[in-house]
């Protein structure tokens, strides 16, 4: 028999209702009172000892990101005549430009993913993204042109990734809607004065374009100087931290000095943690679509301006300082009202980013038709009201719910998103320009965006779901951590209300699992209940949609299954677990792909002492091995890996009685050598035999979790398994 278990749960019922209890004011923490009450902005600096520098300093850097691009767009029609270039080339050049803007926040994220050097990185970035400005007055050819622009591009990089993260960081959650509009304001009315000064200088100053650069990158150097005395935050200072500080509260304990996990997730992994949530990845949707309107439309208006009223570089300056400048006034109306519509509830926050997408399309294509001046100026006018407003609305709905050191990552995929819905956009318009002028890319627009509008409100279902997820996951990471601390008993692994969908199909729902060091466990239940499928989770083969893994203490839901392996966890799958093509010397070295040259051949031996048929077969590829035969083969990984928890699908299925005694014999071997195993089996009678502790599925939920004994008596839960059939001999 395996050892018995240790743990009764108490401890992890506990989390749950420390989780319970602490949501209202959890929420209430990152903002989310549902009252819609809001101190002034002013107040809550003085009151937490803040000051606006932060929000000043990066809306500064945004306004010298801006500068390069801004200039580009009022100067394409000169740039493109004097280099000889077709509009569709520097359309295109600006597409590239926009995949180096997509590219550059991924390593931007990596580098401060372990350590908070945020505004380092902001300010070096600011710096060198001046200098590239400046250069841009020398280009010759269209090449260069590229060069430059793709140079930009990843030097821009930072304010997709860093900006809003530190925006958040620096201001508690009830002043952050009114921090991220004040920040987005100032960028934005750098947007409107970029390309006014752009005008000036091109018309009033008489300079050419190349002056025109040479001017600029100047004055972003010394705005970006500005910026120097700013400082990294910290990681959710203002919500993560408060939050774990809440647990504790909860317990009476003061602040302790736990040293942090080492099981941080690494870069990839967040990134794909990121786009497992819901809200996130109809938000990404939102911003591919914003990449379409703001990239290459903004090229395209210049083009139109041109071409349709005769505007000159001066007029078109001026025409994009209205269209920024209303967007100013708009980010400066909505701030508090942002910050009450998200206390209130976030949902309303995305839907109405939703109507404003719709509302920019909608009126810029209305301003591409307009056959009247003024009225084409009022409709561009309103399109940059409602486009200025959406960017901070958007960011704030996909940040709040994203723990502090992934949202650089959230931030990059965003400037991905971005820039392949502008990549898109530029030769979708190209073509539609081609075909219809380019009056009619203006209206093409329109139905991109309104497909964008309604995924974005569509977001507003998830996004308190996902709230609540990481308010959990920071809760219970917090708790597990007090157990650990103050001595209590946690299980070795323990799943906790795991979701787990294949596509569309939900197959796992709020399912709770335990073992501890050195059990054994059955999982029984009768096909397609979802225990293959849980086994996944644990292995990390699967990711779930919701719910947490967590393994001698440590939260390991999202980490790659192959770092699983290396933390003892190892999954024989069921059916043919063998590499058929390979012999069964390749299969076992295979095995210890993980494991010293010289511990490998020990553990083949220790494998063909184990099972002697191994060793006759030993040159035999093992795809004609018998069923046991592989079995065998598979289980021998355990004897090679020594983990300290094994997952087993279904090792008797199809296999004469005799060998699967053989078989088990081992599993009995391999378990009280110290290994915790959790056996998936559709003989009730062979599982029972062996564990002392069973659960039992259904239907993708945990219908059973208790003594093997009093499954037994449960005629409910096994006759499913006696009427499916699935060789119970019970
Ligand atoms: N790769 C997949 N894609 C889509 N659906 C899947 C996939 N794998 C499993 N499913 C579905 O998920 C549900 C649970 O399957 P799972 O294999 O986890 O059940 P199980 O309890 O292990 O069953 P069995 O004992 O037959 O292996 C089933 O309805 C199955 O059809």
């Amino acid at each position: 028999m395996s050892h018995p278990r240790v743990s009764d749960d108490a401890d992890l019922t506990e989390v749950e209702r420390t989780s319970a209890a602490l949501r209202e004011k959890a929420r209430a923490t990152l903002g989310v009172t549902g009252d819609g009450k809001t101190e002034s902005f002013r107040a809550l600096v003085r009151k937490h000892g803040l000051s606006y520098y932060p929000v000043v300093a990066l809306g500064l850097l945004f306004v010298t990101g801006a500068f390069q691009s801004y200039a580009f767009t009022v100067l394409t029609p000169e740039i493109s005549r004097t280099l000889g270039i077709s509009i569709g080339a520097v359309v295109g050049a600006r597409a590239l430009f926009q995949l180096a803007i997509a590219v550059a926040p991924l390593p931007i994220a990596r580098l401060s993913q372990s350590r908070a050097r945020r505004a380092l990185l902001c300010i070096l970035t600011g710096i060198a993204w001046s200098a590239i400005t400046l250069t841009t007055g020398f280009v010759t050819s269209l090449v260069t042109l590229i060069f430059i622009l793709c140079l930009d591009g990843l030097a821009t990089g930072s304010v997709h990734a860093l900006h809003a993260p530190i925006i958040v960081d620096s201001y508690p959650p009830p002043a952050r809607v009114r921090a991220l509009t004040a920040y987005t304001a100032i960028g934005t009315f750098g947007q409107a004065l970029a390309p006014l000064l752009v005008g000036i200088l091109a018309s009033v100053a008489g300079l050419s374009w190349r002056g025109v650069f040479l001017a600029l990158g100047i004055t972003s150097l010394l705005l970006t100087l500005c910026a120097i005395r700013l400082r990294d935050p910290g990681y959710g200072k203002w919500d993560t931290e408060q939050l774990r500080a809440r647990v504790r509260q909860e317990h009476g304990e003061a602040a302790d000095a736990l040293s942090a996990e080492d099981v941080a997730l690494g870069f990839w992994e967040i990134c794909r943690r990121v786009l497992l949530i819901p809200t996130t990845r109809r938000v990404y949707a939102g911003f591919a679509v914003y990449g379409v309107l703001t990239v290459p439309l903004g090229t395209f208006t210049s083009v139109f301006l041109e071409q349709r009223w005769n505007l000159g570089p001066g007029q078109r300056g001026l025409f994009f300082s209205m269209f920024f400048g209303i967007g100013v006034i708009a980010l400066l109306v909505y701030g508090s009202r942002g910050e009450r519509q998200f206390r209130a509830s976030p949902v309303r926050v995305l839907r109405a980013a939703g109507f404003l997408l719709a509302g920019t399309v909608v009126f810029a294509a209305l301003g591409g038709l307009m056959p009247a001046f003024v009225p084409m100026l009022l409709s561009f006018g309103i399109a940059g009201g409602c486009l200025g407003l959406l960017q901070p609305m958007l960011g704030i709905s996909m940040l709040s719910i994203i723990p502090a050191h992934m949202r650089p990552h959230a931030q990059a995929l965003a400037g991905i998103f971005i820039a392949v819905g502008g990549a898109v956009g530029a030769v979708l318009l190209t073509g539609v320009q081609d075909q219809f002028g380019v009056g009619g890319t203006m209206v093409a627009i329109a139905v991109p965006g309104v497909i964008g509008a309604f995924i974005i409100a569509s977001a507003g279902r998830f996004i308190e779901n996902d709230l609540d997820r990481m308010i959990d996951e920071v809760v219970e990471d917090e708790e597990i951590r007090r157990i650990k601390h103050s001595g209590g008993h946690l299980p070795m692994l323990s799943c906790r209300g795991v979701d787990f969908s294949y596509g569309q199909l939900q197959v796992l729902f709020d399912v709770n699992f335990t073992i501890d060091d050195g059990e054994m466990v059955a999982l029984l239940g009768v096909n397609g209940a979802g225990k293959s499928t849980l086994l996944k989770v644990i292995s990390g083969i699967g990711l779930p949609t919701a719910g947490s893994v967590r393994y001698r203490g440590q939260e390991i839901t999202y980490l790659d299954a192959e770092r699983r392996m290396r933390l003892g966890i190892t999954q024989i799958p069921g059916g043919r677990a063998v590499f058929g093509p390979m012999t069964v010397v390749e299969n076992l070295r295979s095995y210890g792909y993980t494991m010293e040259r010289g511990s490998v051949e020990r553990g083949i031996e220790t494998c063909f002492e184990a099972f002697p048929r191994l060793y006759e077969r030993r040159n035999s590829v093992a795809s004609t091995l018998s069923g046991g035969e592989q079995q065998m083969l598979g289980l021998s990984k355990a004897l090679m890996l020594r983990p300290r928890l094994l997952l087993i699908d279904e090792l008797s299925l199809g296999l004469a009685p005799v060998i699967v005694g053989q078989l088990l014999d081992m599993v009995r071997r391999i378990n009280a050598d110290g290994t915790a195993v959790v056996l998936v089996e559709q003989s009730v009678n062979i599982a029972l035999n062996l564990v002392d502790h069973a659960y039992f599925m259904e239907k993708g939920e945990m219908r059973f979790d208790g003594r093997a004994d009093d499954l037994l008596a449960r005629d409910d839960l096994l006759r499913a398994v006696f009427l499916h059939g699935a060789g119970a001999a019970k």
